[in-house]
């Protein structure tokens, strides 16, 4: 989409020929500005604490806050995580049985246990994107239906393949706990609770998990027999079922009510949600800094949590020849400590991040930093009890700050992301995390020995992990500013709406910020584009035109802002999604296939219609009779046009989709004046016709004769809005970028 490269324009460019070692400091100045302007715009911390969600709020008992959105939802949830964690922990317990029930290796029954594990982080991005398209309570019910159909099924297995194929299900269902679950929770209870109902919830299914090979070994046992495994599957699978049913009924909560309650001090409710896509999530939600770093300080520590437990009893076993029953104990009490250490943690966050949440979040990785210290420490313990105790400290700390992932990340991911931003940490704590860390420990500990696995492993990882969430913390209230005026605007765009209904306009682009990578090129860029108007987007060479046209387009996702379409937020949406709702591009450049006819060109543009004859003609009459000279040679090769010829069929191209937003990338470059006319009479037809249009420009007199109103941009910032007569008055702004190159 970007325009071929032309000279920089501007006075300096008419002044007396620049040296290279000139062009190079002005350069090296422009970048250092940009620099400035972006780091201005991340420092700014845009409102006082009391402002930010659930800072300052009132202080609410753990009854009060389960009492706002009905305890039903909690306990159903709670009820389905603690039966996963049973299940999983019921595998293990069953994996002998299993193995020689089916005659298969060792090295089978693990692949297949631990395979469930990666199928979970399979399942997270769908469930992650159902819980922010569809409601909720259906999901976490089909998820749950399935769960229970799927452990069952394990219960039947009549041989190994097909006992895969049902980890497989139950691993897919299991994985909408960490997005749906954890989206529903944060909509349907106050922010002030979140804490204590994470570590309630984590405890409830560590619990589950505690007593599960109690549970699990006791029925096997009584049921007796080579089948015995089968049973704790097929009497665990109707207790879920019951669940999951009942869970088909739970009120879907309002997206972010609690997040506009604490800002707004009422609910402004999204009625249409325009679908949200993975990848514009994605893209957002990894621009938020302090998100990005919670997402990979976690990842971090996901490299030792989820291999320490191994190495440990490994250790014991080989190191202090700890019997199986006394490994058991140590993992026990380790368990049991963390059940004691949670029903303060929960209370604690919830009150800090009612104070301070970047002293919250920073708490959590100052918890962790210790490990770094503890975990040596253990692994020199001269006898296997002192190794147990010693390491009970760091267990806690980790299991403490793992149980906060889910409030710290709901507090600043944008509300319609909830779920894609837990799927996010969801593949970023257990692929990159668990995988990772599991592949790298089991390497070294093969090579070497589990302490020199977990020391090399762990302790770089912790100190990684404690490090970036005492960082990120610093963002925090960036971030939170950012969701307090997203929610604001959106406030009052509602009242503008309600207001006057007639006059929504067809495009808005409101406090759009945008980066590649980190380099961020739009600052705060905000206008609106009336029913049938045409707007020129003026400015300086990398000024951001195109990258505008891409946010709009969806080619590209702001980190910052949003864009609305008759009203609607498209912030997220796919392109092709926003190609159904009408919004179309013409890029810069060549935008025609050379090999084919004009018709064929014209019938591929028309594919969207292709079940729709009738009005896939309607458009063939319609863009032929706007271009005579295409609908004369149609049987020409387009590559044989001329560079005028190829922009009308690119423009018939983009007409064939039938658009209500056409966006134009340079119309005029590089054509001659002659052709410029031909397709300037085309632009008035089209507008004559009701079509709305954006059209980036070089050529002032061009801009001036076709668009209504201007939009002036200067190194990604707004300069000027208003009708484009003014724009040409405005001698400081049309000079500095047009002066000598008219094209038109
Ligand atoms: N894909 C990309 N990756 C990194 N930086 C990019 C990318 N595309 C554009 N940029 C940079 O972003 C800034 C804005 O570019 P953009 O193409 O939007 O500007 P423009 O106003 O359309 O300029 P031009 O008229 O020269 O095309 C420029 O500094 C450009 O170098």
């Amino acid at each position: 989409m970007n325009a071929p490269s032309r000279p920089e324009p501007g006075i300096d460019a008419m002044q007396a020929p620049m040296s290279a070692a000139g062009l190079a400091a002005g350069l090296i100045d422009a970048e250092a500005e940009r620099r400035e302007r972006q780091s201005e715009a991340q420092r700014e911390v845009l409102f006082a604490d009391e402002l930010l969600p659930g800072v300052g709020d009132r202080q609410l008992s753990l009854r009060q806050g389960l009492a706002a959105g009905g305890s039903a939802t909690f306990i159903t949830l709670t009820a389905l995580a603690s039966m996963d964690e049973l299940e999983s922990a019921a595998l293990g317990v069953l994996a002998p049985d299993i193995r020689d029930a089916f005659g298969m290796s060792d090295g089978a029954i693990v692949f297949i246990s631990a395979a469930s594990g990666a199928f979970l982080v399979l399942g997270a991005l769908p469930m992650g994107w159902l819980a922010d398209r569809c409601r909720r309570s259906r999901v976490v019910g089909w998820a749950g239906v399935a769960f229970a159909a799927m452990v069952f099924a394990c219960g039947l297995a009549a041989n190994a393949f097909l006992f895969f194929l049902a980890r497989f299900g139950v691993g897919v269902a299991k994985s909408s706990t960490l997005p749906v679950h954890g989206s529903m929770n944060a909509d349907t209870y106050p922010i002030g609770v979140r804490g204590r109902l994470a570590t309630l919830s984590a405890g409830a299914a560590r619990t589950a998990g505690a007593l599960s090979p109690l549970a699990v070994g006791g029925i096997a046992a009584l049921a007796g027999g080579d089948d015995g495994w089968r049973w704790p599957f097929l009497i665990l699978g109707l207790p879920a079922l019951l669940v999951a049913v009942w869970a088909f009924r739970l009120p879907e909560p309002p997206r972010g009510q609690y997040e506009m309650k604490s800002v707004l001090g009422e609910v402004v409710q999204d009625t249409k949600p325009m679908p949200i896509s993975m990848e514009a999530a994605f893209a957002r939600l990894m621009q938020i800094r302090s998100i990005r770093g919670a997402i990979i300080a976690f990842s971090a520590l996901g490299f030792s949590l989820f291999s320490g437990g191994v190495l440990a009893n490994l250790w014991a076993e080989d190191h202090f020849h700890m019997s199986t029953f006394e490994r058991g104990l140590m993992g026990s009490i380790g368990g049991a400590s963390m059940l004691v250490a949670l029903p303060f943690a929960g209370p604690w966050y919830d009150r800090l991040y009612r104070r301070d949440p970047a002293r919250a979040m920073a708490l959590l990785g100052f918890m962790i930093l210790p490990g770094a210290v503890l975990m040596p420490i253990q692994w020199f313990m001269p006898n296997g009890w002192a190794f147990m105790l010693a390491g009970i400290p760091a267990t806690i700390l980790s299991s403490v700050t793992f149980a906060m992932v889910g409030p710290v990340l709901q507090s600043v991911v944008p509300y319609r992301l909830r779920g894609m931003g837990a799927a996010l940490s969801a593949i970023y704590i257990f692929f990159i995390g668990a995988t990772g860390g599991a592949l790298l420990a089991g390497l070294i500990s093969n090579a070497y020995d589990p302490r020199v696995a977990t020391l090399v492993v762990g302790v770089p990882s912790t100190l990684v992990g404690g490090y970036l969430l005492v960082r990120s913390s610093h963002f925090i209230k960036n971030d939170l500013s950012l969701v307090v005026q997203e929610l604001r605007e959106e406030l009052e765009e509602r009242d503008r709406q309600l207001e006057d209904p007639e006059n929504i306009p067809v495009l808005q682009v409101r406090n759009v910020d945008f980066s590649y990578g980190h380099v961020q090129v739009l600052f705060d860029v905000e206008f609106d584009v009336k029913r049938g108007e045409t707007l020129a987007l003026l400015g300086t060479n990398g000024a951001g035109k195109s990258t505008i046209l891409k946010a709009i387009c969806g080619l590209g996702t702001p980190s910052r802002g949003v864009v609305r379409l008759n009203g609607r937020t498209i912030t997220y949406v796919a392109p092709e999604q926003r190609g159904r709702y009408g919004i179309h591009l013409l890029p810069g450049g060549k935008g025609v296939f050379p090999d084919m006819t004009i018709r064929e060109n014209l019938e591929m543009a028309a594919f969207r219609f292709r079940k729709d004859a009738a009005h896939r003609d309607e458009r063939f009459t319609y863009v032929l009779g706007l271009f005579p000279d295409l609908a004369d040679r149609q049987k020409q090769q387009a590559g044989s046009l001329s560079g005028g010829q190829q922009q009308m069929l690119a423009l018939a191209m983009v007409l064939m989709h039938e658009p209500e937003v056409l966006l134009i990338d340079e119309l005029s470059l590089g054509l001659a004046p002659v052709v410029v006319q031909d397709l300037l009479a085309i632009i008035e037809r089209l507008k004559a016709d009701g079509l709305t249009i954006v059209i980036v420009e070089q050529s002032l007199n061009i801009a001036l004769a076709i668009a209504d109103r201007a939009v002036f941009l200067e190194k990604g910032q707004v300069r000027f809005t208003g009708p484009a007569r003014e724009l040409a008055e405005r001698d400081d702004l049309a000079r500095a970028v047009f002066l000598g190159k008219e094209g038109g």
